[in-house]
């Protein structure tokens, strides 16, 4: 979107950022329902005379954005998935102002969670889960759209089924192979939709809500393995494939998937003084650490998808 001024490229966008807003939805039985969003908007207008001429006239102000926000969530009177409502934000913004081209909004959920009670869920108590949910919609006036969710913060570990062999060995390695190590990770995904018109997108207003858990599913399962027997990982980078392949495999409707799968190191503990051995590491006592830490990414795609 670069333009050419005074002789210069020029590209340009204005947003609101981390705009933080709570919707509740109400049954007539007295059940609740709650989201928290924090939501990022940018928008790729015609706007160039406030920066050239001190003219704002083509300007949407950024507490206009912040508004809308509310607005909007206050319009929506039924409970809608966060790849949703971020589709619906995007969309005003790109019908209502000539002057906008292009939106793109970004929300993190928080993961509020029913409460179970005496066993049983409440109709209007929450508890503050882990990971998060994240979406980016880019929707083009030309009704265009770009859909990619995530998760983040996803924190997982296991005590076994892990190793590590056959690496470089030169003068500077002190590593020594395994097949006997903890393995911990914050997983970051964020997977692309293959739809790329907003007519193309399910009418249901929980249908991505639905594949968040499926995806997040899926790449647990493969991280783990089955419960009793676990699978073995000979490495993070084997394991981060097997998660994006399994995710390519079953949805049909993902185009590519992002992983970043940080090694979160714990470290085998010995300990000795003068008198000898006080602690030696048997497979059992371990100082967690958070840095320094691995750091392995990858992005697997179909070869037709385009991100
Ligand atoms: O699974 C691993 N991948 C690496 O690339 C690596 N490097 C390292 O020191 N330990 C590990 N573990």
């Amino acid at each position: 979107m670069a333009e050419k001024v005074e002789g210069f490229n020029f590209e340009q966008r204005h947003g609101k950022e981390r705009v933080r807003v709570a919707r509740v939805w109400k049954t007539n039985d007295g059940k609740h329902y709650v989201v928290e969003w924090r939501v990022s908007i940018s928008l790729l207008s015609d706007c160039v005379n406030s920066y050239l001429h001190d003219d704002n006239s083509d300007i949407v102000a950024t507490d206009t954005m912040k508004n809308t926000v509310y607005a909007k969530a206050k319009e929506c009177s039924e409970m809608l998935s966060v790849e949703n409502f971020a589709i619906e934000l995007a969309k005003h913004f790109v019908s209502f102002y000539k002057q906008v081209t292009t939106a793109i909004v970004n929300i993190v959920e928080k993961p509020w969670e029913r409460i179970i009670v005496d066993g049983q869920p409440h109709m209007h108590g929450f508890k503050l889960g882990s990971e998060r949910h994240t979406v980016e919609a880019i929707v083009k006036k030309t009704g265009s759209l770009q859909l990619t969710s995530g998760v983040e913060g996803l924190s997982v570990l296991k005590t076994t089924k892990s190793g590590f062999e056959g690496f470089i060995r030169d003068k500077y390695t002190a590593l020594p192979e395994t097949r006997e190590r903890m393995l911990a990770t914050e997983v970051t995904a964020r997977w692309r939709y293959s739809y790329e018109s907003l007519s193309s997108i399910s009418q249901k207003p929980l249908y991505f809500t639905e594949k968040y858990e499926d995806v997040k599913r899926v790449l647990v399962e493969t991280f783990f393995g089955p419960p009793n027997v676990g699978v073995y990982s000979p490495s993070v980078q084997s394991t981060l494939y097997q998660m994006a392949r399994a995710t390519l495999n079953r949805f049909p409707d993902i185009d590519s998937i992002q992983l970043k799968m940080p090694n979160i190191h714990f470290l085998p503990v010995n300990i000795s003084n003068a008198g000898g051995q006080i602690v030696k590491f048997n497979d059992d006592v371990y100082l967690p650490t958070d840095e320094p830490h691995g750091s392995i990414q990858a992005t697997l795609s179909r070869f037709w998808s385009k991100m």
